[in-house]
């Protein structure tokens, strides 16, 4: 199986906005160009080209999904074809976690930014989830063509606000009704785009007198940051004065791998201008996959760590980062192959769900059509057609050489509430709906609540829980009604007992017989449940071990004070009789199930809450009142900080507190401040607090 494209020619970025920054647009105007690129490419023929336009306009370019392949040759077909994945990411900070997954599984990144609005809270949100995964990245300054553009402000809030070091490549000519065009530095050219040829068409001239001082300027300083990305390169500038143009791409294109700097692009995509200096600068600064350290993972045996390289000839991997239902082709499982290759028909493991998983079709997604391919390489962003068992975050591999890949992380949900089809005819629907959506995502789930046996749905947020019963409606045309919102408590207990648990029933024919001693004790926060088994010379057989640790993990789902589920709890069972006829695993399941709820009793049992990390932006004049309103919801704030938008309050508050929040903030600030929220841990809830929720779960 060979590849078409080589490895060192594939960029898999995103694109990373603000809400309205103009991300949609741009992702159409990329697909756009690269679509007449590629098409050239094919028929050096300008008739077809042009007819070809005009299709394109009429059917309107959609993106389709997840994820959308092209292929960029350059502006003037100056490099070998590219293969371009533009990996979807959300401008939505609601939701992190589709923004952590996209940035998981792509290599680079454009942060798209308004021209007049700069830096906002939110992309600050985003561009800091980004640093964690060291993501390289670039900029586009989108929007030039409005009123009060101002290019160099957007520069300088990437230093102030993100602490970035941007380094211009291009700069406008001119801004708002009077943008021209675009002054490339790195060819020292003015560059103007065709509007009668939606911008495909493009002149170079001479930059424009008024502007030959500002560009040497700038010119300086991307020679310097590529000096900079190489310490012979640096040598070379000190002794020489000056690089060559090879070696200002190739320092800049360290540098930005690096992380070190921020190449800076501008233009207009809605007018057309600057997008295509944008994608050769993808293929310049963006890196390719084997620019970026192999994906590590562990060894599902051994839990040893392991590590792939982007490479046909290594053993099989790949993520899968979205589960999307398609109209068409059914349910589509997006992965990224991050080592080998593999042919559809294969068969691959997934060491998570220890499940084997058959492939069927394989497809790459272009902007109007779906290939189907017969195989993919380490690199590849494709999608897998009807994968049974595979769900977001989890790694196939080949079943020979297993590996999961670093896991991604989800918080639980903190929030839930009950749901209930409108229609009978909406009752069968909702079940399958519910389910697809949960595969979709992880921090979304779904279950029946057994003493009332209604349908719960958990998420991360009010907002996150609204979104999915619009979607049941939209994309699934289920109508449902859904109850009071309903926080996520848990349970937990805070010192260590010791607790026998007997069950014992000896009444004619054969009897019950199980018997244990177990120690109890709080886990720290995060471990979870843990079994240990301490029981020597068999005074509790073998065969019923299993049955205690069943027993005492079951009894964990109904916690003993208000019946939420219990964590972090450790459990050691180290002691206990049998009877050699009455005893069974029933017996011993029941036992260690009385000896944990029992024992949980003496233990100190607390009630925990979800806390929130709340963000709120707000005018300096209404900050008092802000804060006011969050300690007064048992919140704590933390930071006051100062942003263009106005000050930045940071808190946290437990979640139970927050609801209704964006109707009090709105009327406390005039509608002028902002918020965001998201789960950031379990706290204890105070006891005055925790009585009345005790209370309502008894009542
Ligand atoms: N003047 C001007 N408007 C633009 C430009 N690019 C996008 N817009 C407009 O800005 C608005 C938002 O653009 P989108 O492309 O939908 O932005 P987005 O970031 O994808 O926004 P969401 O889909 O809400 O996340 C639309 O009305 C666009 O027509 C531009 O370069 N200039």
């Amino acid at each position: 199986m060979a590849r078409k494209t080589p490895l060192e020619r594939y960029r898999n970025i995103g694109i990373m906005a603000h809400i309205d920054a103009g991300k949609t647009t741009a992702t159409e105007r990329i697909l756009f160009y690269t679509g007449i690129s590629h098409k050239m490419g094919e028929t050096h023929d300008g008739a077809s080209v042009m007819d070809w336009m005009e299709q394109e306009q009429e059917r309107g370019i959609t993106i389709t999904s997840a994820a959308t392949t092209c292929f960029w040759r350059g502006m003037e077909q100056q490099f070998p074809e590219h293969r371009i994945n533009i990996i979807d990411t959300p401008g939505h900070v609601d939701f992190t976690i589709e923004v952590e997954r996209s940035l998981r599984v792509l290599d680079g990144a454009i942060a798209v930014f308004c021209a007049v609005g700069g830096v906002e809270p939110q992309s600050e949100t985003v561009w800091r989830q980004a640093d964690k995964y060291e993501v390289p990245r670039m900029a586009f300054v989108n929007k030039m063509d409005r009123m009060g553009a101002d290019f160099y402000n957007v520069v300088d809030e990437m230093k102030s606000q993100l602490g970035a070091r941007p380094v211009a490549v291009t700069l406008p000519i001119g801004a708002g009704e009077e943008f021209e065009g675009v002054v490339d530095l790195l060819r020292m050219k003015a560059i103007h785009w065709d509007m009668e040829t939606m911008g495909a068409n493009f002149t170079e001239s001479e930059i424009p007198a008024d502007l030959q001082e500002l560009a040497q300027e700038y010119r300086e300083t991307l020679v310097e940051a590529a000096a900079e990305g190489d310490e012979e390169l640096m040598e070379k500038y000190l002794e020489e004065g000056e690089l060559s143009d090879e070696e200002v791409l190739k320092g800049l294109r360290m540098a930005t791998l690096a992380q070190q700097i921020v190449p800076v692009y501008c233009g207009t995509a809605f007018k057309n201008k600057g997008v295509q200096s944008l994608l050769d600068g993808v293929i310049e600064f963006m890196p390719s996959p084997s620019d970026i350290p192999a994906i590590k993972g562990d060894d599902p045996d051994s839990g040893e760590e392991l590590e792939r390289h982007p490479d046909d000839e290594e053993p099989f991997s790949a993520l899968a980062f979205k589960v999307a239902t398609d109209p068409y082709a059914g349910q589509l499982t997006f992965m990224r192959c991050y080592s080998g290759s593999l042919s559809s028909g294969a068969n691959l493991f997934n060491p998570l769900k220890n499940k084997k998983e058959r492939i069927g079709r394989l497809l790459h997604m272009h902007s109007n059509e779906r290939k189907e391919v017969t195989e993919v390489h380490a690199g590849d962003i494709f999608a897998a057609v009807g994968l049974k068992n595979t769900g977001t975050g989890e790694t196939l591999c080949d079943p020979k050489n297993q590996i999961i890949l670093e896991r991604m992380e989800f918080p639980d949900p903190v929030i839930s509430v009950a749901i209930e089809p409108k229609s009978k005819a909406d009752q069968e629907k909702l079940g399958t709906a519910l389910g697809k959506l949960a595969q979709e995502d992880p921090s979304f789930q779904v279950r029946t609540d057994e003493e009332s046996g209604q349908t719960v749905i958990s998420g991360m947020g009010e907002l996150h829980l609204e979104v999915i019963v619009d979607r049941l409606k939209r994309e699934f045309n289920v109508e449902a009604n859904v109850g009071q919102p309903q926080v996520a408590y848990r349970e937990t207990i805070r010192k260590p007992v010791e607790q026998e648990g007997k069950f014992i029933r000896q009444s004619g024919g054969r009897g019950q017989y199980g018997h244990v001693f177990l120690n109890i004790e709080p886990n720290e926060q995060g471990a979870g449940y843990e079994f240990v088994d301490k029981i020597v010379g068999g005074v509790v057989p073998k065969e019923y071990i299993p049955a205690v640790n069943q027993g005492a993990r079951e009894a964990l789902d109904n916690g003993i004070l208000a019946g939420y589920p219990m964590v972090d709890v450790k459990v050691t069972l180290f002691d206990g009789t049998f009877h050699e006829v009455d005893s069974s695993e029933a017996a011993f399941k029941i036992a260690g199930s009385q000896a944990l709820q029992e024992g949980a009793r003496k233990a100190d049992p607390v009630l925990l809450e979800p806390m929130m990390e709340v963000e709120v932006v707000t005018p300096e004049e209404f900050m008092g009142d802000v804060i006011g309103d969050l300690n007064s919801r048992r919140g704590h704030v933390g930071s006051m900080e100062d942003s263009k938008a106005g000050k930045v309050v940071s808190a946290e508050v437990p979640l139970a507190e927050m609801f209704g929040y964006a109707t009090t903030l709105r009327s406390l600030t005039q509608g002028r401040a902002t918020y965001t929220m998201q789960p950031s841990s379990y706290a204890e809830v105070p006891q005055s607090v925790a009585k009345e929720i005790i209370a309502k779960a008894h009542g």
